[in-house]
């Protein structure tokens, strides 16, 4: 960085975390922030595998975090939970409300010390949580566990629960060492850092999206591409653009592809039945009328209840996001009205009832699309590279409506319908991992929620014939 002016952006010091960057500069907090931290060889995913150990200093939590996974804890509502299964949970939740309350701030320091506190705690949580006896009148949890994880949502700008990027983007490791050369994960050569089965099903669910976040890198350098050519406008410009769309619709075919292969290592029933219960926020506690209490949220006055708690879903993939706002879906498949949620009586609006201190939940969640609820679960840069791909001055659907050229419409159609083709495989898996399963009904109640709190099948049902509307008249 020698030949770099000493007041160009890269040269300055990294903002503190938890302030972002002064106004009107670039936020340096992760090494490709400048470049809303999407590397170009492995898009959402971060380049270097994520770390997978904390400093000395919070070694409690992933000692913790160690003993719940070697312990092989079971759901609490398992229907065949056995005494002693009974009482190692038990004995593991007193343990972690036995924690000292560790402190957070040196966290701030490193992006990546912050996302491994999010990702060991959170996990954490859910152990908790998930492991409790179903006659527990509500779902507290402990100071110990409040504390910091809130602290760090709150550097970190993102929810106190397991989010996609806990699950998914940072929770791998490779198999086998690359050489320096290779430029990003082989898509055979991951592993994942935390399970809460230890079950190969688990680990193929989470690397079915890690897979087809790596392949979506070339969607990415495909928009790139497109949205200069958009800028130059000229004919030249609009055969290229027509060449990207088609190597786009070939590689969104791919990810169909990847994504239809989570049926070789994930068993539905394993899923449904053993893994998914573990994902649960507090919107599927609802219906059973528990309130999530964050027990200790007074001791820190900076910290109000959580706005969002519900569960991780491959609904954050910020890959999948940007292809519709990119290809300007978005205003279709993630409407405004489209927002999965079902409304309950007496909760229409924005109307909060929780004061800002309250360590219990307010009674209602803002009616906005599932793609605005979703961003807040993603990490912050990636929210911001959204926010900048919408407000693109020379939006793609505009430029080929307005250009009027058959080849270019065809070519957009093509990228449209292999999204909507996506979505179609989407709506088969959801009917094989959740509906099927659920007519089984190993489970104490039939679950047909999505973890992100939707109404699971008529919700991707949706979002995929609204994809299908998005196609333009030839005429254009
Ligand atoms: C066994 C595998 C999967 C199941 C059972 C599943 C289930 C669901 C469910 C129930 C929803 C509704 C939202 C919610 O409440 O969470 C959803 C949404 C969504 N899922 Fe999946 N999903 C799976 C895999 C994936 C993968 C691998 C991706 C891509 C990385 C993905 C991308 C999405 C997206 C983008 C949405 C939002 C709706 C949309 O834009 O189409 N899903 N999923």
């Amino acid at each position: 960085m020698s030949h770099l002016p000493p007041d160009h952006f890269l040269s300055l010091p990294r903002p503190e975390a938890v302030m972002g960057p002064p106004p009107g500069t670039v936020d340096t907090t992760t090494l490709a922030a400048h470049d809303f931290d999407v590397d170009n060889r492995t898009g959402f995913m971060p380049p270097q595998p994520p770390l997978t150990r904390l400093p000395e200093s919070w070694s409690p939590w992933e000692e913790v975090l160690d003993d719940a996974v070697a312990s092989n804890l079971q759901l609490g509502d398992k229907l065949d939970l056995s005494d002693a299964d009974r009482s190692r949970s038990a004995e593991w939740r007193a343990r972690v409300r036995a924690l000292p309350i560790l402190p957070t701030h040196e966290l701030k320091k490193s992006e990546i010390l912050l996302r491994r506190s999010h990702h060991v705690l959170s996990w954490i949580m859910h152990f908790y949580t998930r492991t409790l006896p179903p006659s527990s009148p509500d779902i507290r949890i402990p100071p110990p566990i409040t504390l910091p994880l809130l602290q760090v949502s709150e550097y970190l700008q993102l929810p106190p629960v397991l989010t996609y990027s806990d699950d998914v983007l940072y929770n791998w490791e490779l198999k086998m060492p690359q050489g320096p050369l290779s430029p990003a994960p082989e898509l055979d050569n991951l592993k994942c850092l935390t399970l809460f089965t230890g079950t190969r099903d688990e680990e193929e669910f989470y690397l079915s999206s890690a897979r087809i976040e790596l392949r979506g890198v070339e969607a990415l350098s495909i928009m790139r591409a497109t949205m200069d050519e958009t800028f130059v406008g000229d004919d030249i410009a609009i055969r290229r653009i027509t060449a990207y769309l088609h190597s786009l619709s070939s590689v969104i075919g791919e990810l169909t592809k990847l994504l239809l292969a989570v049926r070789e290592g994930c068993d539905p029933q394993v899923f449904y039945n053993e893994i998914r219960p573990w994902f649960r926020g507090a919107d599927s506690d609802v219906d059973a009328g528990k309130k999530w209490i964050f027990e200790g949220l007074e001791l820190d006055p900076t910290l109000t209840y959580p706005a969002e708690l519900s569960g991780p879903s491959a609904g954050q993939s910020s890959l999948i996001h940007a292809l519709d706002v990119f290809l300007g879906v978005d205003k279709y498949s993630h409407a405004p009205h489209v927002t999965g949620v079902q409304p309950t009586a007496g909760t229409p609006g924005t109307s909060s009832s929780a004061s800002p201190t309250s360590t219990s939940a307010p009674d209602s969640k803002p009616s906005v699309s599932f793609l605005t609820r979703m961003q807040s679960y993603m990490p912050r840069h990636h929210r911001n590279f959204l926010r900048h791909l919408s407000a693109n001055p020379r939006p793609l659907r505009e430029f080929v409506e307005t250009s009027a050229n058959e080849s270019l419409t065809e070519a957009y159609n093509a990228a449209v319908t292999s999204l909507k083709k996506f979505r179609d495989a989407h709506v088969r898996i959801v009917a094989i991992y959740i509906v099927g399963p659920s007519r089984r009904n190993q489970r104490p109640m039939a679950d047909l929620k999505g973890t992100g709190g939707t109404n699971s099948i008529r919700f991707v049902k949706s979002v995929r014939d609204q994809t299908a509307g998005a196609v333009l008249d030839s005429a254009h």
